[in-house]
Formats: structure tokens, sequence, C-alpha cells
């Protein structure tokens, strides 16, 4: 049997936006692992979010990893300005421009953990040539900018792949799902070999933080 307990990072783009700080000290205090921030610019995609003063002044309230998911573009400008503000996880989109490899590098020069996205049109083959640098890949299960939408399936597949990647490369990276993650959905990525369960909606969403938390554990396979 694979007893493998998922790491749970509370999405705070479906939070209360008017007490953030509160807001992630909630879910830290009800056994959270990891915080994701979702940083936004209107650009890459349709929405808006925060940029690194808010990361700075959340900082106080969470000595919880903080996971930092870039849909910006540019990337590099942005890299020290969040590592500066209290980052230690900065992944950005593989589709977000040519040089991927350089960003990757340049963030793990400031000595915190680096990751890569996909959207869900991306193939996972896109993030062959830049394995070896990533701590962290993250499959979106939804199109990136907004929370509560539904899970895609046809992304199932995409995780299996990424998997078989990382078991090849036999480096320790995290494999990250994000989008309608649930008590529904969250043992169908743990089987394909996701080991984060990023979830906004069904966290922040619920009127028990812990009991949200759990249930997202407590779906091993
Ligand atoms: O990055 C994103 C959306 O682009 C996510 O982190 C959402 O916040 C996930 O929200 P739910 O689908 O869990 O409601």
């Amino acid at each position: 049997m694979d007893i493998r307990v998922p790491l749970i990072a509370p999405s705070v783009l479906s939070a209360d936006f008017a007490c953030l700080g509160e807001e992630i000290r909630a879910v830290d205090k009800h056994g959270a692992d990891w915080i994701h921030l979702d940083v936004m610019d209107g650009h890459f995609v349709p929405n808006m979010t925060f940029g690194p003063v808010v990361l700075k002044s959340l900082r106080s309230y969470s000595k919880l990893f903080f996971d930092v998911h870039f849909m910006i573009e540019p990337v590099d400008p942005f890299i020290e300005p969040f590592v500066q503000a209290g980052a230690d996880q900065i992944s950005f989109h593989i589709e977000a421009g040519p040089h991927a490899h350089r960003s990757l590098q340049h963030i793990k020069s400031f000595g915190i953990k680096a990751g890569i996205v996909l959207c869900p049109a991306t193939p996972a083959n896109a993030i062959s040539e830049v394995i070896d640098l990533v701590d962290n890949i993250l499959i979106m299960t939804v199109n990136p900018g907004f929370g509560g939408q539904k899970f895609l399936s046809s992304q199932l597949a995409k995780i299996r792949a990424i998997h078989e990647m990382v078991q090849k490369s036999g480096r320790s990276i995290h494999i990250s799902v994000d989008g309608g993650i649930n008590v529904q959905t969250a043992p169908l990525v743990i089987e394909a070999g996701a080991n984060v369960l990023i979830a906004g909606t069904s966290i922040y969403g619920q009127p028990d933080y812990g009991q949200a938390i759990d249930a997202l554990r407590g779906t091993k396979k």
C-alpha cells in the first residue's frame, strides 16, 4: 500500500484579503504545511493580486514555508524583490518566456527553492531541459488566474508523466497540483504522483479550516 501523506498548501487567493495576515495565521494554527501565495499581474493572467510589499507584511504572521507562484511576465525583475520580502520558494511558468533556465539559476542564486509551473495546455516534456534545476514542479489543474474552477481531469496523464520524469531524474522534487483540488480530486492526483496539494476553495471556503486540511491530508491512497 502506498502510504504517502501529501503536504497541504492553502492558497490564500480564496482567503479574505481584508485580513490576509489572520487568514494565514489561522491555517498555520490548523496544520497547513506550506502557505501558497499567488502573484498575478493582469497580463500573464487576467487577474491581479499583490506584490512584494504585501508579502513582506505577511511574513510576520507565519514561519511556514512561503510557496510563491508567479503568474507574471516578465519573471526576472521580480525575483529579488520577492526573495527579500521572504519567499522560501518561487515557481514561475515555463510559458512566461524563453529563459527559464536562467530564471531558475537566478532564483537559486539567492539560496531559496525554485520551481517551474505548467499550464493545462503545456505538455510535460516542455520542462525536460530544466528538470535538473528545479525543486518543485507545479502542474496547473485549471487555467491559472482564478480560484473556484473545475478540476481538469485531462491533467492526470501529465502528472503521471512528470512523476515518471522525476523518478528517472533520481532527484528529490516536489510535484504540486493546483486548481479544483478537494476531497474528491485529491485521491486522483495523489495516485498519479502528486505530493503537494494546493487548495483554495476547499480550505478557505469551508467553515472549519482545520477539518478541511485534515480531510485533504487524509485522502492518501
Ligand atoms: O493559482 C491558482 C489559480 O490560478 C490557485 O492557487 C487557486 O487559488 C486555486 O483555487 P481553488 O481551485 O483551489 O479554489
